[in-house]
């Protein structure tokens, strides 16, 4: 077995897809002040909740004076331009609920948003890597950290925001162990590859843990009732059906799906390192999801799907402390989209069965939480799929892995 990588084979490296050792798919050290110029913005996305809650966020943005974008300079930001945009919009859409929606977001927010979002190559539409990547400063020498800008929920957002970016966070080592995973297999290194194989494995294990604070951070009626709406989008979503016009883009109406951890990058790569092979429909859902990330992260996973096959030379090696690693990576991935189930059935179907319990009775008070929530997002995520469905089949397709004849 040929164990030295060939001149023509450059060791694989992280280098060149803005991941950093330390943050992962995090932006590290976001900024949290524009330039001056771009105040009128920051003042809005600043005061965005408060704002939804007196009625007067559109009447706000409405006045709101068209900025030229070109004074933007660098990535940290267009990135807190595109997060204080996108916040901006997603109230200004949903701030009298989903039986009183707009069809067209205003010249002055929908031209600068969509100046910015071309320059980054995401979407002009609140993304899992403005809310969660982007949307972070330390508060203190301690470490302990805070948002930048917030929706309604309060303390509920907050967790939902924060536990995300712990997930985030716990996940670094195992985006560290690819180049080793990948390079090893490249040279033939079965103890290389069991190392990091060990450390993917633990780290998918933090990963879980990280996702247990859900429960103690967030609120699920909050989370079912109030925030919800405030991260989806327009496309797939019965209260917006023909999208929304961006005045001063273009006169037809464009759709987009709402914010979602789907768009995290993480489990793509995942996937894509363990041979994932996902069934077509829920495969095209995940697939489009990879357009809202940053393009060096989805190149990143692009890539790692063009390498050679993890599993084959699994296979291949027939060695024993090479395959229990291997397994140990699908069985904890597993056991994260089991407990993302059980997540996902608490702060939305149960929920979602107590609203539709309440209209049966015709019980419309608002003074249940889940009352509030918007009847069109009860069977949907915010990023528009079929939750219980796609999330079972994709699990199911992970499971698929372990056989390895
Ligand atoms: C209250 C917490 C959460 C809820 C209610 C929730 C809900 C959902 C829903 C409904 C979907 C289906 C896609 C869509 O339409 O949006 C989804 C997908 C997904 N979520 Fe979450 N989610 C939560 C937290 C998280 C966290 C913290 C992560 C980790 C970063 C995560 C990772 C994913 C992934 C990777 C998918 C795509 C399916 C897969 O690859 O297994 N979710 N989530």
């Amino acid at each position: 077995m040929d164990t030295t990588i060939t001149d023509t084979q450059k060791p694989f490296s992280l280098d060149p897809y803005h991941v950093s050792e330390e943050f992962g798919f995090i932006l590290p050290a976001p900024l949290a002040e524009l330039p001056p110029y771009y105040q009128p913005w920051m003042d809005i996305a600043q005061h965005v909740t408060e704002l939804i809650y007196s009625h007067m966020l559109r009447s706000h943005i409405l006045k709101m004076p068209l900025l030229n974008t070109q004074l933007l300079e660098s990535h940290r930001e267009l990135r807190l331009a595109h997060l204080a945009l996108g916040v901006m919009t997603m109230g200004y859409v949903w701030q009298e609920g989903e039986d009183d929606t707009v069809k067209m977001l205003p010249r002055n927010l929908a031209i600068p948003y969509c100046e910015v979002s071309q320059r980054l190559g995401l979407p002009p539409i609140l993304t899992h890597a403005d809310a969660i990547l982007a949307n972070w400063r330390k508060r203190d020498p301690q470490g302990n950290l805070e948002l930048l800008v917030t929706l309604p929920g309060g303390d509920s957002v907050r967790g939902f925001f924060m536990v995300t970016l712990l997930v985030e966070l716990a996940a670094v080592p195992a985006i560290k162990s690819i180049p080793l995973v990948i390079n090893g297999v490249q040279c033939g290194d079965a103890e290389t590859v069991t190392r990091a194989l060990e450390e993917f494995s633990q780290a998918i294990q933090g990963m879980t843990d990280a996702l247990k604070l859900m429960h103690v951070y967030v609120k699920p009626e909050v989370f079912y009732g109030i925030m919800r709406i405030y991260l989806s989008g327009w496309k797939d979503n019965s209260s917006m059906p023909a999208g929304l016009v961006y005045e001063g883009v273009q006169a037809e109406p464009m759709e987009y799906s709402g914010g979602s951890a789907a768009q995290s990058s993480l489990l793509h790569c995942f996937d894509e390192l363990l041979g994932v092979k996902h069934e077509a429909m829920s495969g095209a859902f995940l697939t489009r999801m990879r357009n809202y990330m940053p393009p060096s992260h989805k190149r990143l996973i692009q890539d790692i799907s063009l390498q050679p096959s993890l599993r084959g030379f699994v296979q291949q090696q027939a060695c024993e402390p090479l395959t229990a690693a291997f397994q140990l990576c699908v069985t904890k991935l597993l056991a994260l989209r089991n407990y993302h189930i059980n997540v996902v059935s608490l702060f939305i179907i149960v929920p979602a069965a107590r609203a539709r319990q309440l209209r049966n009775q015709g019980n419309i008070s608002q003074e249940e939480t889940v009352s509030r929530a918007p009847r069109a997002l009860e069977e949907k995520g915010t990023g528009g799929s079929d939750i219980m469905s796609f999330l079972k089949t994709v699990r199911d397709r992970t499971r698929d892995v372990f056989n390895l004849k």
